[in-house]
């Protein structure tokens, strides 16, 4: 519009700043702009046009930011915030068989499901994540939790052949997956998986079930893969054949697959993974304090395989902070193989948006910054002494920017934390509840078994 016509009225404008788009090109806009109509980005500019074309109601001052999407937490259980600390610095099926399934046998039910979310809700928007993928128990509550956020999110209850607080039977775990599927069907923030939770935990007939559920709604299968050596050796044992295989003679390797960890992932595997189209979540910080060990993520990367970062669980990382993650995920291909131009930042930051997007099936909701995606953003606050000076933003992003830098979030065009408060939900009530579940956590541990 011309000087002195009138200006359009959108719901929301970002004026100033650094605008990182993650698109294709990886477009960097200084002193940008962005306008918002619903749950939308309608334009990207330059703020000196912006200023003669737009306001709104909600103008939001930039200046001083970087502006991004928001981080894309590709693998976690949130509800497991509850145990936060419980046990560590032990091996994964220790850890898992004698701690962590028994306290959870003990003590998950929905009002822990429920708090637990809420709190990872909590703390996943104070530092920059705006979509997340869960697996766990009683995933109906992590989704009325994620909805009470409005936090995106794609969800499914976890199956086993063993019963589950949740589920005596595998029959039970599928029903309940049908059910979730059904009630959060056509939801705009809300998506549902289907997730048997690993190869040595589910029958060939569970899985079977699973992937024809999955393929009935034609939604994301998404399983833990190849977490550590020991699990690739039990599996060898078990099936008489490696996993990948047997995930492509079940008839599950495609576009839809998502693996969680994939440690073990051999060279001849990752090309086959390619060539189906299965999507990899790399897990950096869980797979070393777990000492699962070295996922392939650079060769995978290199050979054109679809990979997105996540923290894991509560009791396995421990923090839900992206921004800890990536630094990690860049750090820890380069000391393995003594390679410093491995996982460089720019690479990092796109595994933690647009490539995370397209991992969990968003690529076209979300991810990066573009006309028509919807308004999934982030201000980060420049104006603190470990950010300055900034050359290069990427740089910033993954070796020195923290999650408490975060300063305001929009998801779907709604501002769910303003000036580091939470405009969603009551932080200070949240944790409350946490502490006090938390109790009968601590007291049913020293039970014996
Ligand atoms: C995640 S819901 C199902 C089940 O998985 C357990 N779990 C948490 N983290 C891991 C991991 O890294 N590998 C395998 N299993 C994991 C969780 O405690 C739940 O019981
Ligand atoms: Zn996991």
């Amino acid at each position: 519009m011309e000087d002195g016509a009138r200006l359009e009225t959108v719901d929301g404008l970002i004026l100033g700043g650094t605008i990182l788009c993650l698109d294709e090109a990886m477009t960097v806009i200084e002193n940008g702009a962005l306008a918002i109509v619903g749950d939308s980005i309608t334009a990207i500019g330059a703020e000196e046009d912006f200023r003669r074309k737009f306001t709104s109601p909600n103008l939001i001052d930039g200046t001083d930011t970087l502006i991004m999407p928001g981080l894309i937490n590709s693998h976690t259980h949130a509800a497991m915030t509850c145990f936060r600390g419980i046990a560590d610095d032990m091996h994964l099926m220790d850890w898992l068989t004698n701690y962590i399934f028994p306290a959870e046998s003990r003590n998950v039910d929905e009002e822990l499901a429920w708090w637990g979310s809420l709190l990872a809700c909590a703390e996943m928007i104070k530092s920059g994540t705006t979509t997340f993928c869960d697996m766990y128990i009683f995933e109906e509550e992590t989704a009325k939790a994620a909805r009470t956020a409005g936090m995106r999110c794609l969800l499914g209850e976890v199956l086993f052949d063993f019963p589950s607080p949740n589920a005596k039977t595998p029959s039970e775990g599928l029903a309940y997956t049908r059910k979730l599927l059904e009630r959060w069907s056509g939801d705009p923030l809300i998506r549902v998986a289907v997730e048997p939770h690993s190869l040595y935990t589910c029958s060939r007939t569970l899985l079977l079930q699973a992937r024809d559920l999955a393929e009935e709604f034609q939604v994301p299968l998404a399983l833990h893969l190849l977490e550590n050596l020991s699990e690739k050796k039990q599996l060898q044992k078990q099936l008489g054949q490696e996993a990948v295989s047997y995930l492509e003679e079940l008839g599950c390797l495609n576009e839809r697959l998502i693996a969680f960890h994939c440690v073990c992932l051999e060279e001849k595997e990752i090309r086959i993974f390619r060539d189906s189209g299965c999507k990899v979540v790399y897990n950096p910080e869980s797979n070393m304090k777990l000492a699962s060990g070295f996922a392939p993520v650079a060769r995978m990367i290199q050979e054109g395989v679809c990979v997105g970062l996540g923290t894991d669980g509560c009791a396995s990382n421990n923090s839900l902070d992206m921004f800890q993650e990536m630094d990690t995920a860049a750090k820890l291909e380069k000391v393995r193989h003594l390679d410093p131009t491995l996982m460089p930042a720019e690479t990092v930051v796109a595994m933690a948006t647009r490539q995370g997007a397209r991992v969990l099936g968003m690529g076209d909701v979300t991810g990066c910054l573009k006309a028509g995606k919807k308004a999934d953003l982030i201000l980060i606050d420049l104006n603190r002494p470990h950010l300055t000076p900034m050359y290069n933003p990427y740089s910033h992003l993954v070796y020195a920017v923290n999650g408490s830098d975060v300063k305001t979030v929009f998801i779907a065009g709604n501002m769910v934390m303003k000036d580091r408060k939470l405009l969603s939900l009551n932080e200070e009530e949240i944790m409350r509840q946490v502490h006090r579940i938390a109790e009968r956590v601590r007291k049913s541990l020293r039970k014996p078994a």
